[in-house]
């Protein structure tokens, strides 16, 4: 009991996986299953509502990693239990889809487009973390969009719900070793840029790594080559030739006047930004401001697959000390509703367009 005790006082990080261990097979046992000599059990499959649930049933290892010996590597899942994911859907999918999507907050909608649906909820993959935000159902969805092999994320996973970086974007390997090349990321932003109107589409040209700057980054840790290499460039993550490519899309779409271009930062929320902070960031040039996407495009990034991403602008970010107006979460599942249509139809436009070899 004298190791149990002193493990969860080393522990207290605030990760929720710092009371678990994985058990390399799917399945999991918590420190405190453990110390009561517990069976290991299998993940919850209940993902819609499990937020404490997954708190104690979640995986990894604050435990273990008092007993291993390479820096950073007990913290990561290995490539082993990356494979064992991967697997769990190509097993149970015939589709094979070389196109990865993300949906963000109120934009899983993009999901319903897919044809031949083969509909995983996030709770029955084995090691994956569970959605826990309005907006994202957490179910990954594996089908055809006009006919091409797509998986799509219904619904990511954000610092702020307690998940450590690498483990918000572990579904980005687990898209690569089942052979995905391609992604497609969204999510939702505030307008920062004093130009951008609310419904805008900003199609991300680069990103901010405020996190990476405080030492935080989904690579941080053990470095299996598998994946990438220890230090990837990130000039160039998004694109060029695809954001070429999407900005013709827009235009047949007749959308050129809500389309945008520019640079994405992402905080760790969950508090949307002062009014100071906004100044701040206006300042390094900073157009559009979220709280995801910069630690999936890392982790593509690094195992080499092409990134196209857009924010969608569900509000303007509040710059003056006079606005009585608050930024809410209501608000940016009510603009992303709004905005469905064109975004499917965007979405699937730029799907084709990534589908198609380069000139
Ligand atoms: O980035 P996505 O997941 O689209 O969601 C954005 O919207 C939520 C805040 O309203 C935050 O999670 C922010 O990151
Ligand atoms: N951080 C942040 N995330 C958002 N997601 C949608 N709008 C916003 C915003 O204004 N700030």
């Amino acid at each position: 009991m004298d190791r149990l005790f002193h493990n969860l006082i080393v522990t207290g990080s605030g990760d929720p996986d710092a009371l678990n261990t994985n058990c390399g097979d799917g399945k999991e046992k918590s420190i405190l299953d453990q110390a009561a000599g517990g069976a290991t059990r299998p993940r919850s499959s209940d993902s819609g509502s499990s937020y404490f649930k997954d708190m104690s049933g979640g995986s990894s290892s604050g435990y273990m990693s008092l007993e291993k010996t390479v820096p950073g590597k007990e913290t990561m899942y290995t490539y082993d239990v990356i494979k064992q994911s991967a697997n769990y859907l190509l097993e149970r999918t015939e589709h094979r889809p070389t196109i990865g999507v993300i949906c963000g907050s109120g934009l899983g909608g993009m999901a319903d487009l897919l044809t031949d649906r083969d509909v995983f909820p996030y709770g029955d993959i084995p090691n994956f973390p569970v959605s826990t935000v309005t907006g994202h159902a957490g179910r990954m969805v594996i089908g055809k969009l006009s006919n091409i092999p797509v998986m799509c994320m219904q619904g990511r996973f954000h610092a702020y719900e307690g998940y450590p970086l690498w483990k918000c974007a572990m579904p980005v390997r687990v898209m690569k070793l089942m052979g995905v090349e391609k992604l497609l990321i969204t999510n939702a932003a505030g307008g920062l840029n004093s130009s951008f109107n609310v419904g805008d589409i900003m199609i991300i040209k680069d990103h901010i790594n405020f996190q990476g700057f405080a030492g935080d980054s989904p690579l941080r840790g053990y470095n299996d080559e598998r994946f990438g290499p220890r230090f990837p460039a990130m000039n160039n993550a998004y694109d060029k030739d695809l954001r070429k490519r999407a900005k013709a899309v827009a235009t047949e779409m007749k959308l050129e006047n809500v389309i945008r271009e520019g640079t994405y930062v992402m905080l760790g929320g969950p508090t949307y930004e002062t009014v100071a902070e906004l100044k701040m960031l206006q300042i390094i040039g900073v157009d559009a401001v979220g709280m995801s996407t910069v630690q999936e495009v890392i982790v593509a990034r690094h195992c080499n697959m092409k990134v196209f991403a857009f924010s969608l602008i569900t509000n303007k970010c509040i710059t003056d000390y006079e606005t009585d107006d608050m930024a809410n979460h209501e608000e940016v599942i009510g603009v992303a509703n709004n905005r469905k249509s064109d975004l499917q139809e965007l979405a699937r436009r730029i799907v084709i367009a990534m589908n198609t070899d380069e000139e």
